[in-house]
């Protein structure tokens, strides 16, 4: 029971980890609680899946199938740190650090051919796309800027970071998504009216069936919902929209979440490579095929596989991109410098975090010259591109947000049990052929039907009756103690959420619900309203869906509070345990390459103290334990003090860095639970480590920022030498000798 799981993650919250950490375990060990930590790191799950690759000192245990089984348990206390969802770009290339450090693990085969590659291909799945967070997210979602914090950048905006600009008059900027043949138009879906095991089906012209999924398990009262995306609409409307960027001078950006959505969105993506490259993919079909060029990997591997070819017909093939870049609009630039665009990889513009991107600078993004260009924003599926839609035409009709005058606007979000499409990847299908596609229960009784077109993307996808029950209860709590306006954002204009409407109107009537302002309005709607509310400094929760809970919880703390990454999410899982998110945004590789190249740390770890303080709250009111309530409360007090005193880290060097912000971070720490008068032997063991830290703060953050400046050695990206980045991480031996000796931890061996 005192015990709390801490995950070691991957790229800049992995390096701040090696700071935090000791700090934590040896504050907490003075309450008598634990901290254990286990990997769910890329490298780590690598490792984790290929033991019979590895040498025996070499193999690791599965810690995230572990952490799969806790969450299922009462006591669990888990604090999750962002980490990746990996591209096939990035699993290569952890792949290929593991193999040149001396861990043998065998290649990713892209198109397996033999058995023994199909097989090695199918075990490296588990390390793909979004593979952790599914797992471990067996509650509903509640993410909200933090009180104190939005009421700071409300007096001080200039706390928000990057400031909103302004809109142009006449802004052309504007989201384009598909008019027909989307996801939205072909939903389907039905409740179960008891247990069931249904198999999903593919039948071809000829009447032969072929079982996609067998199997597939269905509760009583579960929505199962199924629907395809043509692909032939798909292209037409690429094309089309192409097009009229070009014509109206617009920047070209596409926005997908290839990352979480990781069978349906490359795809897509590379349909709008293929698209917009189309002369060079029609010109070297032919070579392409013979050196397996898979667009749904973007031009990055298109440039590593071309390098198999003479450099005769590199140079023509070269030539012929740039060809291309002439004919079509401008693309969105992630670096210009670099000249890495839009269309690169597919992990590299990811909607939930782009599109506020785009709302925070005025509908624009940059361009080659890294000059900021106004945006045809690519978003293709009607199901969430329309609520993107409203909020830029808001924009573009009333202006900028003004950061000291907006409301807050906080989610509670249907997770729990994989729901919905993010729970959808071992149901999606690129169909190799036109046919039929149909959910069949064992009696043979068809539940959707679609008939479908050689290379759709079809998918199915679920929502649970226990899932559904506890974030309707969840919405109530919160709608209770905020007494905030609670929209449920569902569209009855689309068959899952029709199906989902019918449960809340049931569920909302086990609450009693007199006098909280409660709603059901479609996404356009509800974004609409929510926006009213918003300019005018009213309060709104926002009730969704999976992928709505992602998008908004990165939309909205980026206007308000100028990131995500300082949310709090808290996710209290069915089985009674907690799982404490830190942040709503990912682990900003940006940071981790400017920590190599410079030795600066800009990454902010508030999300993760106030994770620590949401877990302690937790252990108080859940397990009744009084210590943890006064270091949860002590923690609270530091992220205050941190605030007043502006100790957040800069962006560049020579500013104060992760480091520095942590090592003030355990100082008002100390210094809370050495003020505070609710425990006394709390109070005596924190008052000699609170004046120590006092003493020596200036010789700490001197220490640190003599660190800076120069590259960091931690010899690897995905897989760094742990003793280096300890070394990285703790530059100040003074900070050092006081972990280790008033907290008697043990920092390096
Ligand atoms: N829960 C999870 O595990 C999640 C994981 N991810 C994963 O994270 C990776 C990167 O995703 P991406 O979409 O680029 O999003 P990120 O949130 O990592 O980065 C977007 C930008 O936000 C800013 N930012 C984010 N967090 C912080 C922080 N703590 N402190 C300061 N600035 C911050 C940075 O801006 P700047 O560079 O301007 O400083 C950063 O470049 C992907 O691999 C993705 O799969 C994404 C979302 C959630
Ligand atoms: O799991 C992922 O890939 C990303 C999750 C995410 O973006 C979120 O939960 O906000
Ligand atoms: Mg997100």
């Amino acid at each position: 029971m005192n015990k709390i799981i801490w995950t070691k993650t991957d790229e800049a919250p992995y390096l701040a980890t090696f700071a935090l950490l000791p700090v934590v375990r040896g504050f907490l060990k003075k309450g008598g609680i634990e901290v254990d930590l286990k990997d769910i790191s890329l490298a780590g799950r690598i490792l984790a899946t290929f033991p019979d690759y590895l040498e025996e000192g070499q193999r690791v245990p599965d810690d995230l199938k572990e952490l799969g089984e806790l969450v299922e348990k009462k006591g669990t206390k888990i604090i999750k740190l962002p980490n990746i969802s990996a591209s096939v770009v990035q699993l290569k290339a952890a792949i290929e650090e593991l193999q040149k450090k001396g861990y043998k693990v065998p290649d990713y085969p892209e198109e397996p051919q033999t058995e023994e590659e199909k097989k090695i291909h199918e075990r490296y799945q588990v390390c793909l796309g979004s593979a952790v967070n599914p797992v471990l997210r067996q509650g509903n979602s509640d993410r909200r800027a933090p009180k104190a914090l939005k009421e700071y950048v409300k007096k001080n905006p200039k706390a928000a970071g990057l400031p909103l600009r302004d809109w142009e008059k006449d802004s052309k900027a504007h989201v384009a998504h598909m008019e027909k043949g989307d996801f939205f138009e072909h939903e389907q879906s039905f409740t179960a009216e008891r247990d069931m095991t249904v198999r999903i089906e593919f039948v071809d012209k000829n009447g032969n069936v072929k079982v996609l999924k067998d199997n597939l398990k269905v509760d009583e009262g579960e929505i199962l919902s199924s629907t395809y995306i043509s692909v032939k609409e798909l292209k037409k409307y690429f094309e089309k929209e192409i097009k009229d960027a070009k014509d109206k001078d617009l920047l070209l950006s596409l926005h997908l979440k290839a990352t979480m959505m990781k069978v349906s969105d490359p795809p897509i993506f590379g349909h709008a490579v293929t698209t917009f490259f189309k002369d060079v993919f029609e010109k070297y079909e032919k070579e392409f095929k013979e050196i397996g060029v898979n667009p749904n990997n973007g031009l990055v591997d298109l440039y590593k596989k071309i390098e198999k070819l003479p450099a005769e017909k590199q140079e023509e093939i070269k030539k012929a991109i740039e060809e291309s870049y002439k004919n079509n609009p401008d693309l969105a630039m992630v670096d210009s410098d670099k000249g890495i665009t839009n269309l690169h990889a597919p992990n590299l513009v990811i909607v939930d975090a782009s599109m506020p991107v785009v709302i925070r600078e005025g509908g624009k993004m940059w361009d080659k010259n890294g000059e900021l260009k106004q945006t045809k924003a690519l978003i293709p599926d009607r199901c969430y591109a329309t609520m993107y839609k409203e909020i830029v035409e808001d924009c573009k009709k009333n202006g900028k947000f003004d950061r000291t005058t907006i409301g807050t606007v906080q989610n509670i979000g249907l997770m729990a049990k994989k729901a919905e499409e993010y729970g959808s990847h071992d149901k999606t299908f690129v169909l190799e052929d036109d046919g039929i596609v149909r959910i069949v229960d064992e009696n043979g009784k068809v539940y959707t039907e679609h008939k479908v077109e050689k290379h759709d993307i079809w998918r199915a996808y679920s929502a649970k009756d226990i899932a559904i029950k506890d974030w309707v209860g969840l919405a109530v709590h919160r709608a209770k103690v905020t007494g905030f306006t609670t929209i449920f954002w569902l569209d009855n204009e689309r068959a899952h959420d029709r199906e989902v409407i019918k449960k809340v109107e049931k569920y909302l009537k086990d609450y009693d619900t007199e006098g909280l302002d409660i709603k059901i309005l479609k996404p356009e709607e509800a974004m609409k309203e929510t926006l009213k509310r918003f300019r005018a400094g009213k309060d709104t929760i926002s009730v969704t869906g999976n992928v709505l809970r992602d998008y908004l919880t990165d939309l909205f703390p980026i206007i308000e509070i100028g990131t995500s990454a300082k949310v709090l999410s808290i996710v209290p899982l069915l089985a009674g345990g907690g799982l404490f998110e830190t942040g709503a945004g990912g682990s900003a590789p940006k940071h981790i390459q400017q920590f190599i190249e410079q030795g600066h740390l800009r990454w902010d770890s508030t999300a993760e103290f106030n994770a620590v303080g949401a877990t302690l709250e937790f252990m108080e009111q859940k397990e009744g334990h009084k210590k943890a309530g006064v270091m949860g409360r002590a923690v609270e007090k530091a992220v205050s003090t941190l605030l007043e005193n502006e100790q957040w880290p800069g962006r560049k060097v020579g500013q104060l860095d992760n480091r520095g912000s942590q090592a003030y971070f355990t100082l008002y720490w100390a210094e809370a639970l050495a003020e505070q008068n609710e425990d006394n032997e709390l109070k005596e063991a924190f008052k000699p480590i609170a004046e120590k830290l006092r003493e020596n703060i200036d010789t700490i953050i001197k220490e640190i920022s003599e660190s800076e400046g120069k590259p960091a050695d931690i010899d690897g990206y995905y897989f760094p030498d742990e003793e280096k980045v300890t070394k990285a991480m703790l530059p100040s031996k003074t900070f050092v000798s006081i972990l280790e000796e008033y907290l008697g931890e043990k920092v390096f061996n």
